[in-house]
């Protein structure tokens, strides 16, 4: 089931058009990471589609409503780019005044499961002012939450906090959908989206310059494999130069790490090919590892495409 799609969508501010006829769909139950460069226009997207701006052109539907984005609002959740928080109020107060003044009805006990949800139970008392970067995520993330919306917009949810506040928020994001909520993230981390994202758009200057799943990424952007093989710990430097001799044409480069042999092949058919090729030679096999490519390493190798 389609829960966002976009036609056309495009924003410009003057002269500078900032999303440029932008089409995509995600699907019930996805985590869609949208990931770009400073700039590229993804606050922007995310702005339009939770009704902060209006599209210059093109349209869009949430959730299978169409138009009216008031009917919708009630089932998603938003966390912005930069949340503002009454700081003179604790966790618990600042969440139930933020629900009263957005007309959302919710109980204390719905307010303290949210808050034990995102890890803030023992500071719900506390003054927010006093909170750090990390725990006013987790109150952003709170209120996006509270009225257990169907579909979560989380721009830059991990941005500019600890590597432990990172991990929390991440094994939210993942929690919250195994509890049936579809999430639409924006991130600069390619590690991170590669970690919790089911699909991926990327987008450059305001347009999407690729979207897939990982797998499908990795299939479009790999060009080659890296096979990492576990032989004997006493193999000697014979042995080593006769596997050299006898390398195939499917193998195309090496290098050695201790008694690992890590070479690339172009393809996954290669792999027999080349495990043969060292069986015959007497050569005993402990080990053998295919070591698929991180989304860095994919887009390292395409960044004059994509980033530049
Ligand atoms: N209200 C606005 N008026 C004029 N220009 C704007 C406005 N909002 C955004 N822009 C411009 O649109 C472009 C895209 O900005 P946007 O914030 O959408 O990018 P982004 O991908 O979210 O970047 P970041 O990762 O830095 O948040 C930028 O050049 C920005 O200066």
């Amino acid at each position: 089931m389609t829960i966002i799609q976009t036609n056309n969508l495009s924003k410009s501010f003057k002269n500078q058009q900032v999303v440029r006829s932008i089409s995509l769909e995600v699907n019930k139950g996805e985590i869609f990471g949208f990931l770009g460069r400073n700039g590229a226009g993804k606050t922007t997207f995310i702005n339009i589609l939770t009704g902060i701006m209006l599209p210059t052109s093109g349209e869009f539907r949430l959730l299978n409503y169409e138009g009216d984005l008031d009917e919708v609002k009630s089932k998603i959740g938003v966390l912005p780019d930069y949340s503002s928080f009454y700081n003179n109020l604790s966790a618990k107060k600042h969440l139930k005044y933020f629900s009263r003044i957005s007309g959302i009805k919710v109980s204390d006990s719905k307010i303290h499961e949210t808050l034990s949800l995102v890890g803030l139970a023992e500071h719900q008392n506390k003054k927010v002012g006093k909170f750090s970067f990390g725990m006013k995520k987790k109150l952003g993330i709170a209120q996006a939450i509270v009225h257990d919306p169907e579909l979560l917009f989380l721009d830059e949810p991990t941005s500019g906090i600890d590597a432990e506040a990172v991990i929390q928020i991440q094994q939210l994001i993942k929690e919250l959908n195994s509890r049936g909520k579809t999430i639409f993230m924006t991130s600069h981390n390619l590690d991170e989206v590669e970690k919790i994202c089911t699909n991926i758009a990327i987008m450059k200057e305001g347009e999407i310059f690729t979207q897939g799943s990982m797998d499908e990424l990795r299939k479009s952007y790999q060009s080659t494999l890296t096979i990492r093989v576990k032989l004997a710990p006493d193999i000697t430097a014979t042995h080593k130069k006769q596997i050299e001799q006898n390398l195939s044409k499917e193998t195309y480069k090496y290098e050695w790490d201790q008694n690992f042999f890590v070479t690339e092949v172009f393809a996954e058919e290669d792999i027999p090919i080349l495990l043969n090729s060292l069986i015959t030679q007497g050569i005993n096999i402990y080990a053998v590892n295919v070591i698929e490519p991180s989304l860095e390493e994919i887009f390292l190798e395409q960044r004059v495409k994509l980033m530049d």
